[in-house]
């Protein structure tokens, strides 16, 4: 039985990773929340209660929802993870060769379940035992009690961004932003050495050109959009296409321009996807946004590209359909800015015409529903503040394959095997095979 496959936004939701927000939300301070990617303070208590009510609601409707921090914990019981992750915090250059030794045994006697603590909520100098007989030296010293000798990850809750996966393969991120970077050190080690994902086979890895989950969107079996802005580079995108198209993952890529500020740091902060031929969209956008297709070509030759050309055209020719509706009209373009602000256009699907928004999104979700689209909404005040929604605190395992017949596919249980793409459409692209299963 598959376990880990995923090749449409919207195909039933089977699997889901979560990460419960804990103490490492407990590090922001206005001093160091805007390098630490959060607009305001969380209140840590809050933002649990917002995100177990998530969790449980995408339980309660049948999906099966992993903790990241838990998959971590079992993860850490393999010596070799153990050491790898532990050998990654310790290489950091800010330590100095006194203090790294000190860290190096405060980490060994940690049991699993709190290492994997400090790898998320990090290390604040205070919080290392150090004894007389063996100081800390000269960067120890010099250190307030408050700076952090491992930095924490409080943006580990938007676990959209440090993983996502293609068919039945894992593309670990490479992030762009540094308080970011080491999350995907966590997920790569889950995947290479959680037993859950023996055999996981990869498209992406952290050392390649930067990439973010939040930029990726699986349009359709085989047809992927890539944002670029803030976030995901030029070379990223080229990168995905290249890596998606030789191992036949895709077939079509769109490469989408998107402004490089805040409020639109990836591409599901303006677009998700809410029914097999349906996008939300910022409707500020939607009309001048456009992409750049990359496809394959034979066999040892450099894709082709083309465009740029409006996204919804490209977006709707790869996807085989006529064209994609479009679910944006009628907001005032204040409201739309706000609701989009708020994560309004974030939605994460549970199956076709069916998702999780937040509900302060009240214009948002109405227009939603009276296209027929049926919103679970939750509350995310305190949740909000890292500026990400529903889609962005989710990381999807396994979906209902949409690659048959959709119908059948949107109808089917998540558990039903595996059924191979259509091959053969429009244009006589490559057939998409998968080497996943
Ligand atoms: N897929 C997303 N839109 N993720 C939102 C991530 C938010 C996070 N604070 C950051 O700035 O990186």
């Amino acid at each position: 039985m598959v376990t880990h496959y995923v090749d449409s936004e919207v195909g039933r939701l089977g699997t889901v990773m979560l990460h419960r927000p804990g103490p490492e939300l407990a590090r922001l301070t206005p001093r160091n929340n805007d390098s630490l990617l959060f607009d305001a303070i969380p209140w840590v208590g809050r933002a649990q209660e917002e995100h177990d009510a998530f969790a449980a609601a995408l339980r309660e409707r049948g999906v099966e929802v992993l903790h990241l921090a838990e998959l971590l914990t079992e993860t850490l019981a393999a010596s070799d993870a153990r050491a790898e992750l532990t050998e990654q915090v310790l290489r950091s250059p800010r330590l100095g060769d006194q203090l790294r030794v000190r860290v190096a045994d405060h980490l060994a006697y940690l049991d699993p379940a709190t290492l994997a603590g400090v790898l998320i909520a990090g290390l604040a100098h205070e919080e290392l035992r150090i004894s007389r007989e063996r100081p800390g030296g000269l960067v120890y010293t010099l250190m307030d009690r408050h700076d952090f000798i491992i930095d924490p990850l409080p943006n580990l809750l938007f676990t959209r961004d440090s993983s996502v996966w293609i068919g039945g393969r894992a593309a670990v991120t490479s992030l762009a932003m540094p308080a970011r970077r080491r999350e995907s050190t966590l997920t790569d080690a889950i995947y290479r050495h959680h037993p859950r994902f023996a055999g996981t086979e990869f498209v992406y890895h952290p050392t390649m050109e930067h990439l973010e989950g939040g930029d990726v969107l699986l349009l359709a079996p085989g047809v992927l959009a890539v944002g670029v802005g803030e976030r995901t580079t030029p070379a990223g995108a080229e990168r995905l296409a290249r890596q998606a198209l030789a191992a036949q993952l895709a077939h079509t890529i769109l490469v989408v321009p998107i402004v490089q500020e805040r409020a639109t740091m990836h591409l599901d902060t303006i677009c998700t996807m809410v029914d097999v031929d349906a996008v939300l969209m910022y409707a500020n956008v939607a009309s001048t946004l456009v992409a750049y297709t990359v496809a394959a070509r034979a066999d040892g030759e450099d894709p082709r590209m083309d465009g740029p050309v409006p996204f919804l055209r490209a977006a709707a020719d790869a996807m085989d359909l006529d064209q994609l509706r479009v679910i944006d009209t009628g907001l005032d373009p204040v409201t739309a800015e706000r609701e989009q602000w708020d994560d309004g256009n974030n939605t994460l699907a549970l199956a076709p015409r069916l998702c999780v928004g937040y509900e302060r999104n009240t214009e948002t979700n109405a227009q939603l529903e009276r296209a027929g689209i049926e919103v679970v909404a939750i509350a995310g005040s305190e949740l909000g503040s890292g500026r990400g929604g529903p889609r962005c605190m989710s990381c999807p395992l396994l979906r209902a394959p949409l690659g048959g017949d959709a119908e059948q596919a949107a109808a089917s249980s998540v558990a039903s095997p595996y059924r191979a793409p259509r091959a053969g459409r429009k244009g006589a692209g490559p057939v998409v095979g998968f080497s996943g299963g």
